[in-house]
């Protein structure tokens, strides 16, 4: 198990900011409008995409997982923040979709891990779990985290992927 108090925090000048989906089912609107607008004003991000629900649509977690999930997936956004009641239904939903690592997480190591350890793109909030102030910065850790594609966490980042490909993990040859 990797601990992290050497999480590599880089300051605000040196990470580049990021392209952010941002969703919610009707459980969650009021988080997903609270938490657009705190990201839209961050300086590590680059832009905010509402995948919904908005006033006048009333999809489902799954839909908007899907949105979201599929915007991660093509590249069109970095990472995608979701919420629902507790969190579980949209990070399921998310990591449906191929190519896409989601985890619900309502801590700071589980919230930087997901980053550092697992480079998942997707988190999701439980507005039935946790406060908004602790969502704000709960995100905003997750904003100063990127994944180092030269840690040895990316080797097990990979067998996800192999796993998620061909059915099996490939281990790594023996060097
Ligand atoms: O995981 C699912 C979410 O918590 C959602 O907000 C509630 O889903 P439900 O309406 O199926 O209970």
């Amino acid at each position: 198990m990797t601990a992290f108090p050497r999480i590599p925090v880089a300051g605000p000048d040196v990470l580049p900011p990021l392209h952010v989906a941002i969703g919610a089912d009707r459980a969650g609107q009021e988080y997903k409008d609270a938490l657009g607008e705190y990201l839209h004003q961050h300086h590590l991000v680059a832009s905010v995409l509402d995948v919904g629900v908005h006033l006048w649509t009333e999809e489902a977690y799954p839909q908007i997982a899907e949105a979201a999930a599929r915007h991660v997936a093509e590249a069109t956004v970095d990472r995608a923040l979701l919420i629902c009641h507790t969190g579980l239904g949209m990070a399921i939903a998310a990591n449906k979709m191929s190519g896409v690592r989601a985890v619900t997480a309502h801590d700071s190591l589980s919230v930087r891990a997901s980053v550092l350890s697992n480079n998942a793109q997707v988190l999701t909030f439980g507005a039935g779990i946790i406060g908004l102030t602790l969502a704000k910065q709960l995100a905003e850790e997750w904003l100063a985290c990127r994944f180092d594609p030269a840690a040895s966490a990316a080797r097990k980042v990979l067998m996800i992927h192999d796993l998620e490909r061909t059915g099996r993990t490939i281990p790594p040859p023996v060097s």
